[in-house]
């Protein structure tokens, strides 16, 4: 998004943010300064933003009525890290986006006829869903605290897609005066922070950077924001302190800047979001978001487990299994499936072996085997689980008594 400021804005001395509006944020190319602000300045600012709301709507105004349209509409990330895991993640599930050439914007899902995907970057997702032009939308948790900035048409269907891993946090630089300071408390009691000289953020979150602050009882403090590459903000004497996204912890330790206890605002990965109101008004939407959300869940329930199936001596069933469910890690989803295994031996039938089959956490795979051995298990065979249909869809559930609410 590219929003031109009115020279009044940019000159607005001491600023903040509107505290609640998504709509307009400033120009990702101008750096301004922002604090937790006296009302007098709030109230500037706001008439500041006032002036330009009626040119710049982004496309976000919460409209008043439900517009009417036959498609549900589901917001997918056009670009950057989110794109391709989201598109991944929808064709594990079985639902192939038809997406003709990167450029195109729209596309279908075959297996979904009653919907159709846009592609539009991840803050503007969250937008189009405040104002009612998508239903439904991926986007990380971050994007969604921050340009949702805790409105209750927004709800959080499924909150770990299991990509987008990464989290909110505070930095500061791990030399000078920050050597000895590993906490955000001490890094709030430093002496050198005041009213005149406060400590300066740079951050690309706006909202959740002043709210965290304010939360954390944290008074002299400013912001400033950038389009990216925060990290060079201390070390370029432009900030004190960055608030930005870490997944790796590479570029922060890069840039000589290290994390301080305290100072982690939130986590995050991706998550499927809905318009409330789209579920509530709008036709064959909840539909929609039921077989999705069964897919997500019994495609990432099975994602994370191996199925492992052995071979056991013994007498009868009931002995194998109590064998197996001695050992802690071999129970199962609902408890190990054991079947006897038919040997002829001189022209006889007769059972000496029993098969078992298990679920096991792809984390606890070995242990699992040790364990199975253990208790004699042998000729252990392990494979992909691709989905686990329960009974019911604990989302589902949850998302029916939100939506009562
Ligand atoms: N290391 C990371 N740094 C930044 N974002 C990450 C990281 N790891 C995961 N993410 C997720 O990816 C999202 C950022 O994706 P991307 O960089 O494509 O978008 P953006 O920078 O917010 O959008 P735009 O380029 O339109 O400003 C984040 O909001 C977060 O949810
Ligand atoms: O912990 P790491 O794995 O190193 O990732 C964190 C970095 O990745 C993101 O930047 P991005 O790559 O989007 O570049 P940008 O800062 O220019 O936006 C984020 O803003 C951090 O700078
Ligand atoms: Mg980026």
């Amino acid at each position: 998004m590219s929003i031109l400021l009115p020279t009044n804005l940019q000159q607005c001395p001491s600023s903040s943010f509107p505290s609640s509006s998504p709509l307009l944020s400033p120009s990702p190319s101008t750096v301004f300064s922002v604090t937790v602000p006296p009302r007098r300045c709030l109230r500037l600012v706001t008439s500041c933003v006032a002036s330009v709301q009626s040119s710049v709507a982004n496309g976000s105004a919460p409209a008043s009525v439900i517009v009417e349209r036959d498609q549900i509409r589901l917001g997918l990330p056009s670009k950057g890290r989110m794109a391709a895991d989201s598109l991944d993640l929808l064709k594990d599930c079985q639902l192939f986006v038809k997406q003709v050439n990167p450029r195109q914007y729209v596309a279908q899902i075959p297996q979904l006829p009653n919907t159709e995907v846009w592609f539009q970057r991840p803050k503007d997702i969250v937008r189009k869903l405040l104002s009612g032009d998508l239903d439904l939308g991926v986007v990380g948790l971050d994007t969604l605290s921050e340009y949702g900035q805790e409105n209750e048409d927004l709800i959080i269907v499924h909150e770990a897609l299991n990509f987008g891993d990464c989290h909110l946090s505070i930095a500061i630089p791990n030399y000078g005066i920050f050597e000895n300071i590993n906490s955000l408390k001490e890094l709030a009691q430093m002496p050198q922070w005041s009213e005149e000289r406060p400590l300066r953020v740079a951050t690309g979150f706006t909202y959740l950077g002043p709210k965290f602050m304010k939360e954390n009882g944290i008074k002299h403090v400013t912001f400033s924001t950038a389009d990216g590459a925060l990290e060079a903000a201390p070390a370029m004497g432009i900030a004190d302190a960055i608030l930005d996204l870490v997944s790796s912890g590479t570029t922060l330790k890069e840039n000589n800047l290290k994390e301080i206890e305290g100072g982690v605002v939130l986590e995050s990965q991706a998550a499927l979001v809905a318009s409330r109101r789209a579920l509530t008004e709008r036709k064959g939407a909840l539909n929609t978001v039921h077989e999705i959300l069964e897919r997500l869940e019994a495609h990432l329930k099975a994602d994370g487990q191996f199925t492992v199936v052995a071979n056991m001596r013994g007498n009868s069933a009931q002995e194998v299994a109590e064998r197996v469910l001695s050992q802690p890690l071999l129970s199962g989803l609902q408890g190990p499936t054991i079947s006897p295994v038919y040997c002829t031996q001189d022209g006889k039938v007769s059972v000496d072996y029993y098969a078992i089959v298990i679920c096991v956490p792809k984390k606890a795979l070995y242990d699992s085997v040790k364990q199975l051995r253990a208790v004699g298990g042998s000729g252990v065979l392990v494979s992909p689980l691709t989905y686990i249909f329960d009974e019911d869809t604990p989302r589902w559930g949850q998302l029916l008594r939100n939506l009562k609410q």
